[in-house]
């Protein structure tokens, strides 16, 4: 149980002046599943964040370790601000892209972790701008995808993402932060007051970067935070907290 206390009422933060949300997806609006593709989305989930965007005048957004089109396909075409692959893919709420264009991994990259992945056992997840070794169903393969990952992004100048049973790598440069920066530079999230909700490591930067924009984070479940000032014990809670 996280020592943090419970975020304020969503109404009365928005009375104090404009609010700026941003959401992280996996442990945070949806629970956690065995696989990337198990996870059990609610039907009503995509109109019910359009509601909530509209209430808060657009100034929502989405911001997933999940590639932008993994995430349109559990929940429908997005009208709502995005970033997607730990903030490589940045968009506004009509796709413009917002910051530096993304940048995929080199095929030759791909085809080398992909090799490293079938050969050890873990399950892989394509994305177009990183790649993910996934070990849930084989918990005993961290340390030696940990080692793989360090090894191969100091060699080709990526970084490794951390998250609950996966170790990815992704273009330096790309994280959570940037990607609540690049956002809150457009309208019409400038000027608002930035809080960021999320479960897992990667989430840190996206509450650091809101922090530093006078804003906060709030952490999900139980992984002790750096940087959230609240909590919200489960995706559920924050459903709830949201209205949704
Ligand atoms: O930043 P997020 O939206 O939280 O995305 C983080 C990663 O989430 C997904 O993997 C995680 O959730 C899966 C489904 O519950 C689970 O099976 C897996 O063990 C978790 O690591 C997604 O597959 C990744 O691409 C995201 O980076």
């Amino acid at each position: 149980m996280s020592s943090l206390p419970l975020p304020p009422d969503l109404d009365a933060l928005d009375r104090e002046g404009p609010l700026a949300l941003f959401l992280d997806f996996d442990g945070t609006l949806v629970d956690i599943a065995p696989t990337p593709d198990g996870i059990a989305v609610p039907a009503e989930l995509a109109q019910a964040l359009c509601h909530l965007r509209d209430r808060l005048g657009g100034r929502l957004a989405l911001v997933s370790g999940r590639a932008l089109d993994d995430l349109e396909r559990h929940l429908g075409p997005l009208a709502i601000a995005r970033a997607g692959s730990h903030g490589s893919d940045c968009r506004a709420a009509d796709g413009t892209v917002l910051g530096a264009a993304p940048a995929g991994l080199p095929e030759t990259l791909l085809a080398a972790i992909h090799d490293f992945a079938a050969s050890e056992g873990f399950d892989t997840e394509d994305k177009p701008h990183g790649a993910a070794l996934h070990f849930r169903s084989n918990p005993s393969l961290e340390g030696k995808g940990l080692a793989f990952a360090e090894h191969f992004a100091s060699e080709h100048g990526l970084q490794v993402k951390r998250g609950k049973c996966v170790i990815e790598l992704v273009a330096s440069g790309a994280d959570k932060a940037a990607a609540v920066r690049n956002i809150m530079q457009a309208a019409p999230f400038h000027g608002a007051l930035p809080v960021f909700v999320g479960d897992d490591v990667t989430d840190e930067d996206g509450m650091r970067a809101a922090a530093e924009l006078g804003g906060f984070g709030i952490a999900v479940g139980e992984r002790p935070s750096d940087n959230a000032r609240y909590s919200l014990e489960s995706p559920a809670a924050v459903q709830h907290w949201l209205g949704l």
